[in-house]
């Protein structure tokens, strides 16, 4: 998913109403910041809108872009690009919503709405009580947005620098920024790295200091794109691990877009697929994948080179000398399975495969339920 940044603006892209539908974001960082005094004192609750009410509300939401393209010589054709065709979902306060599909499915153009980069061409589209392009400003102090592939920390300065600059922009209270900061660098492990420059962080240190930089200022609602593409293990963990506590702790309402499942399986109870700028899907994973019927693999590495193992769930779909790999279905627990199959055979370790999104999604689209 393309980041919200300079370039989120498609060189193509021509507004497709005459009002500058699409905002240019302000000057690094590249998410918006609000020039304001920091709210908390003013704010009539944690998310501005009546309990209950939802976080993050669209109702028949569309975004057509207009790309005008080069024939042949002189001539310039003009197609209509409908990257969003009817969307209408809420998020509640304290969610935590997976948000995937396939590539050009239309989640970045929705982000970069819920973000007010983007203007829509019709429907309703409110966050924490905000419009976001009316108010993109009022709304920057309310989400706080990360991206997997792009910083929005300041490259050449050393990470604490970069917070101490978010401080100011959003004018957070001392001991606010002092306890938050204290915090995150505890739980996402930044002691070393405060006093190094960004663009010497692996990547797995940068997006943990994304992560921190997108939070000092206390959002309501946070937009992940892809915050664990390219991470190790390690990191990948932490980051999950920093989540669940946040939202745990804090309330925060997460909106996450991945190609990761495991993401998913891990943070999230409720998953949206979209295709075509439309919700093909609104509901659990384990229903996503029992609809697809799609399977997950245990990789399973023997002490010593073994027949196909034979165990009830399961189905050995290949071996290679000590390690064979066991497919079951997606819905289904693997713990029974691990245990049974360590009761009667000699383990060395073990590790699940989750299925590519693209397959789950494919699997759904091939099922005559959906
Ligand atoms: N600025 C733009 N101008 C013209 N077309 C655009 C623009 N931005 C996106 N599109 C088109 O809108 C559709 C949805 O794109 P979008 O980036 O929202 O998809 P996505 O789900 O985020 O995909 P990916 O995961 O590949 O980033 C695609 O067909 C894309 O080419």
């Amino acid at each position: 998913m393309t980041p919200i940044d300079r370039d989120a603006v498609h060189p193509d892209a021509v507004p497709t109403d005459a009002s500058n539908s699409v905002r240019p974001a302000v000057a690094s960082p590249a998410v918006a910041h609000p020039a304001v005094a920091h709210p908390d004192a003013a704010r009539p609750g944690p998310f501005g809108s009546t309990d209950g009410a939802p976080v993050i509300e669209l109702r028949d939401v569309e975004k057509t872009f207009v790309v005008r393209r080069r024939v042949g010589r002189f001539r310039r054709a003009r197609t209509e690009v409908r990257a969003v065709a009817g969307l209408t979902f809420q998020v509640g306060h304290g969610e935590m919503v997976g948000y995937i599909g396939p590539n050009g499915a239309g989640k970045s153009t929705t982000i970069k709405m819920l973000t007010g980069i983007l203007v829509p061409s019709g429907g309703v589209l409110r966050v924490a009580g905000v419009e976001p392009a009316r108010e993109r400003l009022r709304l920057a102090r309310r989400i706080g947005v990360v991206f997997g592939q792009r910083t929005t920390l300041w490259w050449d300065l050393p990470l604490r620098d970069s917070f101490g600059l978010l401080r100011r922009i959003y004018k957070i209270p001392d001991a606010r920024f002092r306890e938050n900061l204290d915090r995150f660098v505890d739980l996402l492990d930044l002691g070393p790295l405060l006093e190094v420059p960004v663009r010497q962080l692996s990547l797995g240190q940068r997006m943990r200091g994304d992560i921190a930089a997108a939070l000092l200022h206390d959002p309501d609602v946070l937009y992940l794109d892809e915050p664990t593409i390219g991470l190790d293990i390690v990191s990948k963990v932490k980051v999950r691990e920093f989540l669940r506590d946040l939202n745990r702790t804090r309330g925060t309402t997460i909106l996450l877009t991945t190609h990761d499942l495991t993401d998913i399986e891990q943070l999230c109870s409720r998953v949206m697929v979209i295709d075509h700028g439309r919700v093909m899907y609104d509901g659990s994973l384990d229903g996503l994948h029992s609809i697809g019927e799609s399977e997950r693999t245990l990789v399973v590495d023997l002490a010593e080179p073994q027949p196909a193992i034979e165990v009830a769930g399961a189905t050995v779909v290949r071996v290679d000398g000590p390690r064979q790999w066991l497919a079951f279905p997606a819905a289904a627990s693997a713990a029974p399975l691990v245990a049974a199959i360590a009761d009667r055979y000699p383990l060395a370790d073990l590790s699940i495969q989750e299925p590519a999104i693209e397959s789950v999604i494919a699997r759904m689209y091939a099922s005559s339920s959906v």
